[in-house]
């Protein structure tokens, strides 16, 4: 069961924010949908979940486009960060709410969640810290038991005891390979360990749609030491340099294969070691436009 998100456009005060977007996600994933503040991300989210009217395009599941069948509605969980209407109400009046919209709502894994985090019933939203109303919002989400799960900016401003709480509830929800979670983030930093892909929206498109396990596999982080400081031009051209202290330099190669391994050889440095390779490295390696550094801040 895929979600197909097909050619997708919006235009928000005649403002292309979405230019047909397309992509498909596969059961059992966590994506990124990475971007700078104000590119689009809680706009496509709520394209998708229907909250904003597509100007063209559609999404479906399964070959079946949701607008023609509202039931389906139920696969995908959307729970706004800025809607203000559930303030008011306690956990036990959105459990019942959600209860009448999610036919599947897991009450049991919702209560068992809300003891952990020692939520009770009768606390009302409006009461809550932006740490607790966060990771409200994940436990509501996970006990829709809607198989897509989309989350606007989930650790966005979270100390770090609520982040790590966080996910570990959704990496527990993906491990069974059924369910996908689709995370909007303008920092993908804090979206290390977790996202299994990351798309990259800018100028209203997706422009990048990497898999990270095929990055990460062929990419390497290589620590160089030269006899004098001058930098061998095909090290610049082979690599993106991201440190220079004296003679050391560090380089991420986006592909490093036997052809990139002895042209390195022969440049003959008098040191070489590779380096653990982070998610910032990789996408140090990738991202082209200076303006988009902020992504990784
Ligand atoms: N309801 C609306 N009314 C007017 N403008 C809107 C509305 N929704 C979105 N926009 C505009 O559309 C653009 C995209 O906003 P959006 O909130 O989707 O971006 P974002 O990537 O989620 O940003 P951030 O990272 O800051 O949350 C912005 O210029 C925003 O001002």
């Amino acid at each position: 069961m895929s979600l197909v998100i097909n050619q997708l456009s919006k235009q928000i005060d005649h403002r292309t924010t979405l230019n047909q977007i397309s992509f498909t996600i596969e059961p059992g994933q966590i994506v990124g949908v990475v971007g700078r503040n104000g590119v689009g991300k809680t706009t496509l989210f709520r394209t998708i979940n229907g909250q904003y009217l597509a100007d063209s395009g559609d999404v479906s599941i399964d070959g079946q486009v949701i607008a023609t069948k509202p039931q389906l509605r139920t696969q995908l969980c959307f729970i706004d960060p800025l809607a203000n209407f559930f303030k008011g109400a306690t956990i036990k009046q959105i459990q019942w709410y959600y209860q009448t919209a999610y036919p599947n709502f897991n009450n049991a894994k919702f209560e068992q969640l809300l003891n952990r985090y020692h939520l009770t019933s009768k606390q009302k939203l409006r009461h809550f810290s932006k740490g607790t109303f966060g990771l409200f919002t994940i436990i509501l989400s996970v006990a829709t038991e809607a198989p897509y799960l989309f989350l606007d900016e989930p650790l966005d401003g979270l100390d770090v005891l609520i982040r790590k709480n966080i996910l570990g509830i959704l990496i527990d929800e993906v491990a069974t390979g059924e369910r996908s979670i689709v995370i909007a983030s303008h920092n993908l930093v804090e979206l290390e360990g977790v996202i299994d892909r990351a798309l990259m929206l800018k100028n209203g498109q997706i422009v990048n749609d990497y898999q990270l396990e095929t990055m990460r596999s062929n990419a390497r982080k290589v620590q160089l030491v030269y006899r004098d400081k001058q930098i061998p031009a095909v090290v610049k051209q082979l690599g993106r340099i991201v440190h220079v202290s004296g003679r050391v330099i560090v380089v991420v190669f986006e592909d490093f294969n036997a052809t990139v391994q002895a042209k390195l050889a022969a440049t003959k440095p008098v040191f070489q070691e590779e380096l653990p390779l982070s998610l910032a490295d990789l996408f140090m390696a990738n991202l082209t436009d200076e303006a988009d550094f902020e992504l990784l801040s």
